[in-house]
């Protein structure tokens, strides 16, 4: 099955590296607006197949939607990331005309494509990719959370001093500084809640380095992070692609669900080869459905700057 993304930057291209490195896709599609730019990144992807034993096939093409024409899924990370000081919000202005124009190319060629965004504020542009494409709401997937949780994971392992492999968790809400909620009440070391072995003092810097993980690496690299962004990219795409049906945080359209209407917002949902099968409704405490509400009206602010 072929995959399109959309970008060859720093998370394009580490989007298709990853996917090419688990070898579960028959084709990779580059798309860059950049001259020769996607063109060069699939080269030189393609000469590591030998190296890294795969097969995937991946091309590149200078903004020709011909050839993502049938793409099962297609993912959208062009746009200008944050540097260091920024808040993902403030990348609205330029990366909503990016998505608009990328996500009618995109429907114009392969019209069953199931989309994930990834363009920052994400959220956001999951709602304008809902509110501009006209596909239905199932194959509109911001990634958000699986990068969250991943960056909740790392920190619940450093401070439990534990191998990851050991810690489960999960992020929901929204994808920014502020609207994220690590769900620390339902994280667990091998089945056990990481509450029996944390004091309240690292369970608040958990959190809190978990909220500010994008921040963190935009301060460290001078650009935003681009590795666990790709790998958790890889992670979807490849729950689609091979109908695994994992659980996975994403930014999704509610009707109801979470007690919000009208908002893409991260949810627990199951990903399969039709996109999002079923979003999964979990109990929070009083005190998560709170800041739930919160980032919601957060999101719904920053809606609110975008022109259809
Ligand atoms: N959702 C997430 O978890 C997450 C994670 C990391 C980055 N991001 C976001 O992803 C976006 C990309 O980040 P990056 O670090 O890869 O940036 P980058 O600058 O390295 O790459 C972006 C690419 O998009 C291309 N582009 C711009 N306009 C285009 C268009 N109209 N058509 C095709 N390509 C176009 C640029 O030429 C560039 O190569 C940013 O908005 C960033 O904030 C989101
Ligand atoms: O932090 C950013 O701006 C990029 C991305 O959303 C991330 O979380 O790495």
């Amino acid at each position: 099955m072929k995959v399109t993304v959309v970008g060859a930057g720093a998370v394009g291209a580490s989007c298709a590296e990853y996917i090419a490195m688990k070898d579960f896709a028959a084709e990779v599609v580059l798309v860059d607006i950049k001259e020769g730019f996607a063109e060069g990144k699939a080269m030189d992807l393609m000469q590591t197949a030998s190296l890294n034993g795969f097969d995937t096939k991946i091309t590149g093409t200078t903004g020709d939607y011909s050839k993502t024409a049938g793409s099962k899924v297609a993912v959208i990370t062009s746009g200008i990331p944050r540097k260091p000081g920024m808040t993902r919000e403030e990348l609205i202005g330029i990366n909503a005309g990016i998505v608009k124009e990328v996500t009618q190319n995109l429907v114009k060629h392969s019209p069953d494509v199931i989309i994930i965004v990834v363009s920052n504020p994400m959220d956001t542009m999951a709602y304008l990719v809902h509110k501009t494409s006209g596909l239905p709401k199932e194959r509109i997937i911001g990634m958000g959370g699986a990068l969250d949780s991943a960056r909740f994971k790392y920190r619940l392992a450093e401070a439990l001093e534990s191998p990851i492999s050991d810690v489960d968790g999960m992020v929901i809400a929204a994808h920014s500084d502020t609207g994220m909620l690590p769900l620390f009440s339902k994280a667990t070391r091998n089945g056990v809640p990481v509450s029996e072995f944390l004091s309240d003092e690292q369970k608040a810097n958990v959190i809190e380095e978990t909220k500010i993980g994008g921040a963190t690496l935009t301060k460290l690299l001078g650009t935003s992070a681009w590795y666990a962004p790709g790998a958790a990219v890889s992670v979807m795409v490849q729950s689609i692609l091979c109908d695994q049906k994992k659980m996975i945080p994403c930014s999704l359209m509610l009707d109801g669900e979470y007690g919000e209407s009208d908002i893409c917002l991260g949810v627990p949902a199951i990903i399969g080869k039709d996109g999002v099968e079923k979003i999964v409704n979990i109990t929070l405490t009083e005190e998560e459905k709170a800041k739930f509400a919160e980032a919601a009206k957060a999101v719904r602010d920053v809606n609110g700057d975008l022109k259809f």
